[in-house]
C-alpha cells in the first residue's frame, strides 16, 4: 500500500473527480459512509455521540456522517462547530443535515466539557489534511478537553486532529483518537511517530479513487502480502552452494557477542553458507549455538589493514559480506572497513562500528548501511528529532550516496533514494542490544538467496519486528532478547508462508 503526502493525496482527489467525473462529493459521501458502517459495527442507537468539527471538508465528512446515523434512527447526536471559513462542501453538507431535519447544534461554551464527558463516542473532525502550521488556541483548548475525557471512545476522521499528515508531528497537541478512518491509503503521519501512536486502530477505507493514481507516491508501507511475494524460493533441486555464501567480518575483545547473533540470523533465515570471522576467538562459542556455522578467529585484539590478505579468499567466494557488528573503531580496524569495501564488487551490509568509516568509503547501490537513531544522526550530522521525523533526510542521503539504507527505528525506512518503504512491525522487545545485529545476519542471509539488498532489507525488517511482536505476545516486551527473536524466526516466517 502506499503511503501518501496530503498533497499527493489532494492531487489524487483532483485527478479522480477531473480526470474521471467521479467528483469530491461523491468521495465525501463514500467517506461519510464508510465511517458510518464503521460506527455502526461498535455503536448502537442509544449511543450519545458528539461530533466535534472544523469548518474544511474534514468537518464536511463529519455532517455526512453525522446525517448518515440521524436518518438511520441514531437520534443522540450532537453536533459542535468551530471555525469561520466554510469549505464549498462544508457549506453543502450543512445546508443537507438541515434539510433532512436536524437541528441538534451545541455550542463551544462552558457547557461544552459536559457534552463531551458524557458522549459515549466523539467524532474527531476538526482538521484532517488540511492542518496549516501550529494550532490556533481555540483548537487547542478544544482539543485539551476531549483528551481529558475519562470515558467512551474517540474516532478520528481521516487523521487525528493536530497531526502533521507528512511527519507525524504534533502541532501544539492533538486528539488522542481510539480509531482512525483514513481514505484511499494511509498518510505519512499516521506512519510516523508520535502520529502512529496517536492515530490508534488505523483503517483505510478505499473510497473510489483509480488504483493507478497512487502511483504518484515512491514509497509504501511494508505488509504480508508484500512479504510473500519477495521471500526467495527454495527449489526442491538445489544445494547448499545454491542459497548462497555469507561472510561475516565482526567481533572484538570487547563486544564478543553481536557476530553471534548476525550469524545465527543469516543461517536462521536459510543462507547456503555462513562463515563468521572474528579477530579474537569468542568467550563464548558460536557453535554451541548453531553449530552449522563456520568459524574462524584471527587469534588477534581487533582486524587491521593486513587481515585482508589473510581473507582475501574468503572475500571472493561470499556472495555478500557483512561488515561491523561488535568491530570496535579503532583507527586501524576503520582501515580494514574501508579495505574491505574497496576489495569486494558484490553486496556488502555495513552495520553498526564500520557505520564510523561512512564518509571515507566509496558507497554504491548494492552496498545497504544499516544504522539506528545515533548512527543515523551522526552519518548526516542533523538533530535527532528532524532525522527521526523526516524521512527526506535519508532519502536524499541513500540518492546522494548511491547507496541503500535501513534507518531502523520504532518505523523503520528503507531506501536507495527513488522507492522507500516503511516497516512499522516490531515493539520495545526489540530495543535491546543485539536486535539490530541480528537483524543485520538476516539482510545478509536473504542477499546470499539471491535478493538484491532492497528486498532483503524489507523483508528482514517485517520478520524481525513481527517475530518480535509473537514472542512478546507470550514472554512479554520486557523478557524476550535477541536471542528468542532468532529462534522464533520460524514463526513468522510460516505466518507468511501459509497465509
Ligand atoms: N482528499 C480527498 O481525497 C478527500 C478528502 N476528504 C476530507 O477532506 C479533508 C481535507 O479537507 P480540507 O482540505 O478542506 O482541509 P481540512 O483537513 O478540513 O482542514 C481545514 C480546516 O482546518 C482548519 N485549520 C487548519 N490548520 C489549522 C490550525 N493550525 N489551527 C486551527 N485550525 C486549523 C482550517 O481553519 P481555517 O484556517 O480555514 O480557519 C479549516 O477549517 C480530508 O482530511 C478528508 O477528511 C474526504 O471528503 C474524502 C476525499
Ligand atoms: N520500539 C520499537 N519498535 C519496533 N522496532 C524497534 C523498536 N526499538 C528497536 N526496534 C528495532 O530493533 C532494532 C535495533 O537495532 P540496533 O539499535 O542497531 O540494535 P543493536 O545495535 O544493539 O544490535 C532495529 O531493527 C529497530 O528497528
Ligand atoms: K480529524
Amino acid at each position: 500500500m502506499h503511503i501518501l503526502t496530503a498533497d499527493e493525496m489532494k492531487k489524487i482527489d483532483d485527478s479522480t473527480s477531473k480526470e474521471y467525473g467521479i467528483t469530491s462529493e461523491v468521495l465525501m459521501e463514500q467517506a461519510a459512509i464508510s465511517i458510518y458502517n464503521e460506527i455502526t459495527k461498535n455503536f448502537n442507537k442509544n449511543t450519545h455521540f458528539l461530533f466535534v468539527l472544523g469548518t474544511g471538508n474534514n468537518g464536511g465528512d463529519g455532517l455526512a456522517t453525522a446525517r448518515l446515523l440521524y436518518n438511520e434512527g441514531y437520534k443522540n447526536i450532537k453536533i459542535a462547530i468551530i471555525g469561520k471559513n466554510q469549505s464549498e462542501l462544508f457549506k453543502k453538507q450543512l445546508k443537507t443535515i438541515k434539510k433532512f431535519g436536524f437541528d441538534n447544534f451545541i455550542e463551544i461554551n462552558d457547557d461544552f466539557k459536559n457534552h463531551v464527558s458524557v458522549a459515549d463516542c466523539i467524532v474527531d473532525g476538526l482538521i484532517g489534511i488540511g492542518l496549516k502550521g501550529e494550532l490556533k488556541k481555540e483548537m487547542l483548548e478544544i482539543i485539551n478537553i476531549i483528551n481529558s475525557k475519562k470515558r467512551g471512545k474517540i474516532i478520528s476522521i481521516d487523521i487525528p486532529s493536530g497531526i502533521d499528515a507528512n511527519t507525524g508531528k504534533v502541532f501544539g497537541n492533538a486528539i488522542k483518537a481510539d480509531k482512525t478512518i483514513t481514505f484511499g491509503s494511509y498518510k505519512l503521519g499516521h506512519i510516523f511517530f508520535p502520529g502512529r501512536e496517536y492515530s490508534g486502530s488505523i483503517i483505510v477505507a478505499p473510497l473510489s479513487f483509480p488504483k493507478k493514481l497512487f502511483s504518484i507516491s515512491h514509497r509504501e508501507l511494508v505488509t504480508r502480502d508484500m512479504i510473500k511475494k519477495l521471500l526467495p524460493k527454495r527449489p526442491k533441486f538445489s544445494q547448499k552452494y545454491d542459497f548462497g555464501n555469507v561472510l561475516i567480518l565482526a567481533g572484538s575483545a570487547e563486544f564478543p557477542g553481536a557476530s553471534v547473533l548476525s550469524a545465527i540470523g543469516a543461517q536462521k533465515i536459510g543462507a547456503g553458507l555462513v562463515r563468521l570471522i572474528t579477530p579474537c576467538s569468542l568467550s563464548s562459542s558460536v557453535l554451541e549455538h548453531e553449530p552449522g556455522i563456520i568459524y574462524k578467529s584471527l587469534n588477534k585484539d581487533k582486524f587491521s589493514l593486513r587481515d585482508i590478505d589473510v581473507i582475501s579468499k574468503n572475500i571472493k567466494k561470499a556472495s555478500v559480506i557483512v561488515i561491523g557488528p561488535g568491530l570496535g573503531r579503532s583507527n586501524e580496524t576503520m582501515q580494514f572497513v574501508r579495505g574491505v569495501v574497496e576489495n569486494s564488487k558484490g553486496p556488502i551490509v555495513v552495520d553498526a562500528d564500520a557505520l564510523y568509516a561512512v564518509d571515507a568509503l566509496t558507497l554504491r547501490k548494492n552496498i545497504v548501511l544499516t544504522p539506528h537513531v545515533g548512527e543515523m544522526q551522526r552519518i548526516v550530522r542533523t538533530d535527532e528529532i528532524e532525522i527521526r521525523q523526516n524521512y527526506e533526510y535519508t532519502e536524499y542521503f541513500a540518492k546522494n550516496k548511491k547507496a541503500t539504507i535501513v534507518f531502523k527505528d520504532a518505523t523503520t525506512i528503507i531506501t536507495n533514494g527513488e522507492k522507500t518503504y516503511f516497516n512499522i512491525t516490531g515493539n520495545t522487545a526489540l530495543s535491546k542490544g543485539g536486535s539490530g545485529d541480528l537483524l543485520t545476519g538476516i539482510i545478509a542471509g536473504l542477499i546470499a538467496q539471491g535478493l538484491d539488498v532492497m528486498k532483503a532489507s524489507i523483508i528482514a525488517s517485517y520478520l524481525s519486528g513481527r517475530t518480535a511482536e509473537i514472542v512478546s505476545s507470550e514472554k512479554s516486551e520486557y523478557y524476550s532478547t535477541p536471542l528468542d527473536i532468532a529462534k522464533n524466526l520460524y514463526r513468522a516466517l510460516l505466518e507468511v508462508m501459509n497465509d
